[in-house]
Parts: structure tokens; C-alpha cells; sequence
């Protein structure tokens, strides 16, 4: 049995991997020991996933609290979560657990009270029962929690069930928030029409290193797969973006008017607004692409060219933005410069079908996550439809559905990345750091939206980024 000091000596060294200073934890830990009647196993779960999932909330919330004058530091009066409402969508499949409506205190049950839930399909309307939701919607639903004093909280544990390396939660107040609803997916998927062909017959010998072995960037003369990225790995030994690769893919994100565009004979963006005369393509821009070893490559999976196909492992956390964005995501970790966080990952459709889709929307079912997947257009021959491809994640999705939008200055940035299809009209998109980014900051991409285009098929929001250089203007 470990005693006390072991188990709190345990619990700082957990905290301070995250840089979180012992001096603010030490309050946070007496509480949620008060909390949980000295139930250390409570705090030990998940790598301290309360304690650290407490620490954050408390500090937003602190931040409000000063800035309203209403409550001080993390005494009595805090909104410390009197009742951590856990949402394991793991809990669900267990029928000794509970029902949907079941709701019990901590102090009830001994442990952090759950409130079921179906999945990783969550709810994201208000009345559920409305048209146009999916099967889980038509099982008990999700009921407001009230607590007496202190604003209840949603967390859920891991939204992503178990699909990624790392646990991703999601954490924010009960009250009018709306709980996303969607389908976790670690990866693209096809939904009906996109060609996207993946053989490796495709994949030509001068394409990939068959010879090599081991890690490609252990050895002094890069491999072909460099090719692509000028005859240098796009990554350092560090699994970072190389500083000169990222700062040439900020310049033309920032400045794409400095930058080559090319320009569809006859572009597939153009025919959607106007099928019977479109207008003359407006250009895309060429973008840096990197080329990540792959299946015919003779390296390892460990191979330092291989990093966003490893997927997620940075610690990020689902919240409740307070400037009217909705939910958005945070580090729960420094991440330096040049850090892959995670792909853009949704359905893969055919732009006609993205427009088919907002077409038979209705008036309350925003289609908000459609990315072009625009990198490669018009450097080469007239797309065919099925090759003029986009990635929706309005339904099915990983957490990068979650990243709002700030204009110019974000601490993400989206580079196209070619995997396991030599062809560029079908690519991932990953997001790397932009800069040196701290714990519990929130993320942020740059949509690269022109909020002046009242054309554009998908009509663009009312941009809250708060950046000097926003360009929404009519704000
Ligand atoms: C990819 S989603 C981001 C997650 C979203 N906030 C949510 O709650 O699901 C894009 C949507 O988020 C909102 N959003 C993102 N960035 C925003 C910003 N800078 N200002 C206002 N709304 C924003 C818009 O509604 C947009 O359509």
C-alpha cells in the first residue's frame, strides 16, 4: 500500500510533465481529496485525468471569476465541480451501470457520478428528436444535470473510444451548450463517389525506398521519398517540422498573393456555382506538399519519416469557448514549433456530392466542416467529378473538427500530405504548430475563408477570432 506523501508525490510528478506549477495543483488536489472522501484512486485513474481535467476548468473559470469579481481563489466559494458528471461512452455498453437518466453524487456513489451516454455519437441539438438524426437519437436522451451550488460539468473521457493512441476528453459546463454529435473516425473514409485508388502497383520504385531500412533520417543521404520536399526530409530527428519547410508553408498561407496559384481549365468550384457558365477559375494555390514513407518503403514504422500516419499523441482536450465559437480543442501540453497535433480527418466526397449534401440540409443542420482538398488542382489535366475531392466531418470525424478558425496569425497551420497515393487530387491534411504553444492554450487554424465571398457554396460565419488582422471586415 503507498502511502499519502508517495501517492501526492506521484500525483506532481504527473502535473509538472504538463509544466503545471505544484504551488496551483496543491489546491486543486485538497479539493478533489475532500471531494472524493480521500478516494486517491479517483485522482490516480487515467493519469490523473480528474486533477488535471479539474486544474484546467479552474483556471478558465478562475479567469472569468476575477474578471467578474465573484469568486476568489480555489476556496469554498469556487465552482470547483461539486459533481464531475463522467461520460465514458465505454460505461454505455454496461447495463449494471446505469440508465441514461441516472445521475449520482460523488458522495453517493463514491466515485464521479456518470451520466450515460450513447457512443461516440453525441447529441448536438437541443431537441434531438427534430429530423435528421441518427439512430442513437432515438435512445433515452441526455438529460440537463442540476446541481444545487455549482455548475455541473460534461466530461467526457475519451471521445474518440478508443480509436487513437491517446485519450482525448471533453470538458464543459451543463447549461445551453449543445453536445456534438458525430461519429469519432480515426481516418478518412470514402463516403460513396470520391475515386480514390490505393494499390501499391501505383506506387512506382522511384516513389518510395524499397532499399532502405531502419529509419530514413538516420542516414546522411536522404531518401527518394525526399524528393518531393527538395531532396530534405520535411521532419527533423525530433519529429518536428523542419524550421525552413514551415516557414515557406506560413509565408504563402499568409501571403498567398506572393505565391504561384495554378488555374483549372475548367474548375470544379466554378461548376458548382454555376454548372451552365461557370466563371474563369480563380486560381489554388501551390501548396508544399510532404511525402511520408510508406507500405512499399523498406524502413520502419518508427521511421522519422513517418509522422502524421502514426496519428495523435499530443495530450488535447474538447472545450467550451467562451467568445461564441462553440466547442473548440486545447493542448493539454506545451507542444514546440513545427509539432504535428493531429489530420483533418472526414468523409471524403465528391464537391458535387458536398453540394448535394448542403442542398438537402435543412434550415437547422449546419454542414460547417467541408475542407477542398484543392492542393493539386489545375496543375494538370481537367478533374473529372469524382477526382474533385473535399473532407466533411459535419458527421464523421476526428477532433480536429473541433479547431476554430482565427484569421492570419493561428498556431496551426494545414499542409497537404501524401501517404499512400502517389495522385494529389486526394491527400491528408495535417495540422502543425505555427510556434511554440503553451499548455492549455487553445488551438486554432486559419480556414483560409474570404468572408467577403458571397458566392462561395458554404456561407461563412460570423468570425469571432478576436486576431488584429481578422478579415472578416463587415464585423
Ligand atoms: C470546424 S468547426 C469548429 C468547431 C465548432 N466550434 C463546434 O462547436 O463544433 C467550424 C465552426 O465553428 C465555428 N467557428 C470556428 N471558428 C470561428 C470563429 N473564429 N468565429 C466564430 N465561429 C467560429 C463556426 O460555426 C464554424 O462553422
Amino acid at each position: 500500500m503507498m502511502s499519502v506523501r508517495e501517492r501526492a508525490r506521484k500525483a506532481f510528478h504527473a502535473t509538472r510533465a504538463l509544466g503545471l506549477p505544484d504551488q496551483e495543483v496543491t489546491p486543486v488536489l485538497e479539493h478533489l481529496l475532500k471531494l472524493f472522501n480521500n478516494n486517491w484512486d479517483l485522482i490516480e485513474s487515467e493519469d490523473y485525468r480528474a486533477l488535471i481535467d479539474a486544474y484546467f476548468e479552474l483556471k478558465e473559470n478562475k479567469g472569468e471569476d476575477d474578471r467578474k469579481n465573484v469568486v476568489g481563489d480555489y476556496g469554498e466559494s469556487s465552482r470547483l465541480p461539486k459533481r464531475l458528471c463522467l461520460q465514458d461512452p465505454e460505461d454505455q455498453a454496461s447495463p449494471t451501470k446505469g440508465s441514461a437518466r441516472q445521475i449520482l453524487s460523488p458522495e453517493e456513489l463514491g466515485k464521479p457520478s456518470v451520466n450515460l451516454q450513447q457512443g461516440a455519437t453525441f447529441l448536438n441539438k437541443k431537441d434531438s428528436s427534430s429530423s435528421g438524426c441518427s439512430n442513437s437519437c432515438k435512445k433515452p436522451q441526455q438529460q440537463p444535470v442540476t446541481c444545487e451550488k455549482n455548475r455541473p460539468l460534461h466530461i467526457i473521457n475519451d471521445i474518440t473510444k478508443g480509436t487513437e493512441n491517446v485519450k482525448i476528453s471533453l470538458v464543459g459546463e451543463i447549461g445551453n451548450q449543445e453536445l456534438p454529435k458525430f461519429t469519432y473516425m480515426r481516418d478518412n473514409i470514402i463516403y460513396q463517389d470520391a475515386y480514390v485508388h490505393i494499390s501499391l502497383a501505383r506506387v512506382a520504385d522511384e516513389d518510395c525506398c524499397s532499399g532502405c531500412s531502419g529509419d530514413c533520417l538516420s542516414v546522411s543521404i536522404p531518401c527518394a521519398c525526399a524528393h518531393e520536399t527538395g531532396g530534405e526530409f520535411a521532419y527533423t530527428t525530433d519529429g518536428q517540422l523542419r524550421d525552413k519547410f514551415l516557414k515557406a508553408c506560413i509565408s504563402m498561407k499568409q501571403d498567398p498573393e506572393g505565391h504561384d496559384s495554378v488555374y483549372c481549365q475548367d474548375c470544379p468550384l466554378e461548376r458548382l456555382k454555376n454548372e451552365y457558365k461557370p466563371e474563369k477559375c480563380k486560381g489554388h494555390l501551390v501548396r508544399k506538399f510532404i511525402k511520408e514513407c510508406w507500405r512499399k518503403c523498406g524502413c520502419n514504422m518508427q521511421c522519422g519519416n513517418r509522422v502524421v500516419q502514426r496519428g495523435i499523441t499530443c495530450k488535447l482536450q474538447v472545450f467550451w469557448t467562451r467568445e461564441g465559437k462553440g466547442w473548440g480543442v486545447k493542448t493539454l501540453q506545451d507542444l514546440p514549433k513545427g509539432t504535428f497535433v493531429c489530420e483533418y480527418v472526414g468523409e471524403i466526397l465528391t464537391n458535387t456530392e458536398l453540394f448535394e449534401r448542403n442542398l438537402k440540409g435543412s434550415g437547422n443542420e449546419k454542414h460547417t466542416y467541408p475542407v477542398t482538398l484543392d492542393a493539386d488542382w489545375g496543375s494538370e489535366r481537367v478533374l473529372k467529378d469524382e477526382e474533385a475531392l473535399c473532407l466533411d466531418a459535419t458527421f464523421c470525424g476526428n477532433v480536429a473538427r473541433f479547431i476554430n478558425h482565427r484569421c492570419f496569425d493561428a498556431n496551426l497551420i494545414d499542409i497537404p500530405v501524401e501517404v499512400e497515393t502517389p495522385d494529389r487530387h486526394y491527400y491528408h491534411l495535417a495540422l502543425f504548430t505555427t510556434r511554440d504553444v503553451r499548455a492549455s492554450e487553445e488551438l486554432t487554424w486559419d480556414y483560409g475563408i474570404d468572408f467577403n465571398d458571397d458566392e462561395h457554396p458554404i456561407k461563412a460565419f460570423k468570425c469571432c477570432c478576436r486576431s488584429a488582422f481578422c478579415r472578416d471586415v463587415k464585423r
